[in-house]
């Protein structure tokens, strides 16, 4: 799929990760919708896309992914804008064990609330052009981070739901792929307050500490290295990339246990 004049919805990119694919599909020729609940970080990041890009190019919505109303009313104005969605990025995401009914709420529900009410606009049996969604997952959602079980819990759905819906996709004749990002530790706000929002286990933030020193840390704009290949490539569908500092791999999975 070529970039050029097709529009995204990216969820939770007034800053971090999200930010930054924003700002990759801009300089390939997309036009974007950033949906972020934080208002005032939202305003400003279209302010200085705006200028950087030109008008008409980038719109902010106000939008909560707990709320599917907030999101069905966010994809209606995105269409009416910029003319259908072809790319849905599940981006926004939080770090907290300690309020972790709201985690599930917003790193899980969040992406299958919003995959859910993208299909009305992609669908090719219902008149869509088909299009291609991209979950923010993490490596938490391929391996485990002891630290914090509801957050892999949570990325492990991400990435579960995302080989799921891409197979059953496929079976339907949907048109739609699904792939999942899956980010080793990235310099951004949400890894900034991992060690105050830990909860149960913060016992573990010594040995998380030592994964972090031997992982290393990414920059936004280095994670989203790889983000480009998920969207533009026809082949890749139902598809983990990992992303770590000095390398990009898809990950396997073991086969059926049925087979
Ligand atoms: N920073 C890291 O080390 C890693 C982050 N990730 C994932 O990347 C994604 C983005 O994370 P970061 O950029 O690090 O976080 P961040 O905290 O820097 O940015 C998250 C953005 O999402 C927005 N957001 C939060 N809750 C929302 C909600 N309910 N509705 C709408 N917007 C909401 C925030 O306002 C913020 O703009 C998350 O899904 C996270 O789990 C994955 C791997 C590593
Ligand atoms: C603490 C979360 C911070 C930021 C969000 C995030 O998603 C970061 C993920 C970064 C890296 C995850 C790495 C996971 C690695 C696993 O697959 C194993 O390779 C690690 C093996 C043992 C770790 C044992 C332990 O966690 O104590």
């Amino acid at each position: 799929m070529a970039l050029n004049g097709k529009t995204a919805v990216v969820t939770g990119a007034a800053m971090g990760i999200g930010r930054s694919i924003a700002e990759l599909l801009l300089q390939n020729g997309a036009k974007v919708a950033i949906l972020d609940m934080n208002e005032a970080a939202g305003q400003s990041l279209v302010e200085t896309l705006n200028k950087e890009h030109g008008p008409d190019r980038v719109l902010f919505l106000l939008c909560n992914v707990e709320s599917g109303e907030e999101i069905k009313a966010a994809f209606q104005k995105t269409v009416e804008t910029f003319g259908g969605i072809d790319i849905l990025v599940n981006n926004a995401g939080i770090f907290n064990e300690i309020m972790w009914e709201k985690t599930i709420g917003i790193n899980l529900a969040g992406c299958i609330r919003g995959a859910y009410l993208v299909i009305e606009h992609m669908n090719k049996l219902t008149g869509g052009r088909g299009g291609v969604i991209v979950n923010v997952a993490s490596i938490a959602g391929i391996g485990l981070l002891s630290c914090c079980p509801v957050y892999t819990a949570t990325k492990h759905g991400v990435v579960g739901f995302t080989r799921a819906f891409a197979a059953a996709s496929v079976a339907s004749g949907y048109g739609i792929r699904m792939n999942a990002l899956c980010p080793g530790f990235a310099q951004t706000d949400l890894f900034s307050s991992v060690q105050s929002r830990l909860g149960q286990f913060s016992n573990l933030a010594g040995a998380n500490q030592e994964l972090i020193e031997k992982l290393g840390v990414l920059t936004s704009a280095e994670v989203v290295q790889g983000f480009l290949e998920l969207v533009t490539d026809e082949t890749k569908n139902g598809q983990a990339l990992i992303v770590l500092p000095k390398e990009k791999k898809y990950a396997t999975f073991p086969v059926s246990p049925t087979d």
